[in-house]
């Protein structure tokens, strides 16, 4: 049985904590259930790395867009100026019916409303395979501080793996939102590879954007002391486009890549939240952006997201695309193997752009 707030409080060495939320798979949101009321000290982040309000802009938003009629060039264009300058935009009307984002929804609270030792049955330590992963924070042996979020993570590789790993309590409603994000994911990728001269996406160029899938289920519990921690710090995706679904709590800050302010996005009811990742930054040479992000913890609500991550496949090369170069521009990225990227990106903490900047010529 959990421990109280009395028996598990800051007092407690942090082992203590560490065992319990890690090691045995309670995770923040089982911390957060005991009712504890000041934050443990390893979650307390740098005064830097907490978001300040000052430097947010309540005024400002990323574009929604309608993209019901997607072969209206004007709908194309509004997709391609938001990768441009924002990085991110929201798109409503995009096919994938209410109900199946309804029942991710409810998939996600399912699996986290597990008792800990079955999540804990998909830990690092547990699971049968590195293709399905429930954690906490985001790589807390590299962290000089936590972060207060638990997640599950599945990498993607046939229906037929899903089926016989995953855990029973999400794996259908997960399943079931990955195919209906299909279509639409290639809808973008071919509006945004247009406008970089690429008129057609033959198998390889699928395969180079589109040729894996993580999907990410995250937890935010309600938080003591939420202004001392994040929820997710500052960072930018390794994908090649990420395919969020947040619920109605809100909490996604974005890099103004203008005034360096940060800007919420707001929970818009059916919408998916699109942001550009380092690989298309790459691969556009720089010319759509992969803007920094970051969540806030929350002191009186829980909060679910749902990530798909969509990138190349380990095993491709990353660089520069030829159509971008054709007309003599200069190549401001190295090639890299995808899986190198990657593999660096989890090495270390959440550290803003660090990893794209690695990749620079
Ligand atoms: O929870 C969110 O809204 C964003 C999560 C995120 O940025 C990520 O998982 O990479
Ligand atoms: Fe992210």
């Amino acid at each position: 049985m959990a421990p109280t707030m009395a028996e598990l409080t800051n007092t407690q060495p942090s082992t203590d904590i560490s065992d319990f939320v890690l090691h045995k798979g309670h995770g923040v949101k089982g911390l957060s259930e005991t009712g504890i009321k000041s934050l443990p000290k390893q979650y307390v982040q740098p005064l830097q790395e907490r978001l300040c309000m000052t430097k947010t802009v309540p005024q400002d938003s990323i574009p929604v867009i309608d993209i019901s009629n997607c072969d209206d060039p004007n709908v194309a264009d509004a997709i391609c100026n938001a990768a441009e300058r924002w990085g991110f935009f929201q798109i409503v009307n995009h096919g994938v019916p209410l109900e199946v984002l309804d029942n991710v929804k409810q998939a996600t609270h399912r699996f986290f409303g597990l008792p800990a030792h079955e999540k804990n049955k998909y830990s690092k330590r547990n699971s049968c395979s590195n293709n399905v992963r429930y954690g906490t924070s985001f790589s807390p042996q590299a962290e000089k501080a936590l972060e207060w979020k638990d997640y599950l993570s599945l990498f993607y590789v046939s229906d037929q793996e899903a089926s016989a790993l995953w855990p029973p309590a999400c794996k259908d409603g997960v399943l079931e939102y990955m195919r209906n994000s299909e279509t639409v994911i290639k809808q973008l990728l071919k509006m945004l590879m247009k406008r970089l001269s690429v008129n057609e996406i033959d198998e390889p160029k699928q395969h180079l954007l589109m040729g894996s899938r993580r999907i990410n289920i995250n937890y935010y519990p309600i938080c003591p002391n939420p202004e001392l921690t994040v929820g997710v710090g500052r960072h930018s995706d390794v994908s090649t486009l990420t395919f969020l679904l947040q619920d109605d709590i809100g909490g996604l800050y974005v890099r103004d890549l203008q005034d360096d302010s940060w800007i919420h996005v707001p929970p818009v009811k059916g919408s998916i939240v699109i942001n550009v990742g380092d690989a298309l930054q790459i691969m556009s040479n720089g010319r759509y952006k992969s803007v920094e992000h970051r969540v806030v913890a929350n002191g009186t609500k829980n909060r679910i997201s749902v990530p798909i991550f969509v990138n190349p496949r380990p095993h491709d090369m990353i660089g520069p695309s030829p159509e971008v170069l054709a007309t003599g521009e200069k190549a401001i990225y190295k090639q890299l193997l995808y899986s190198d990227y990657v593999k660096y990106f989890f090495r270390k903490a959440h550290d803003g752009k660090a990893t794209v900047d690695h990749a620079k010529i």
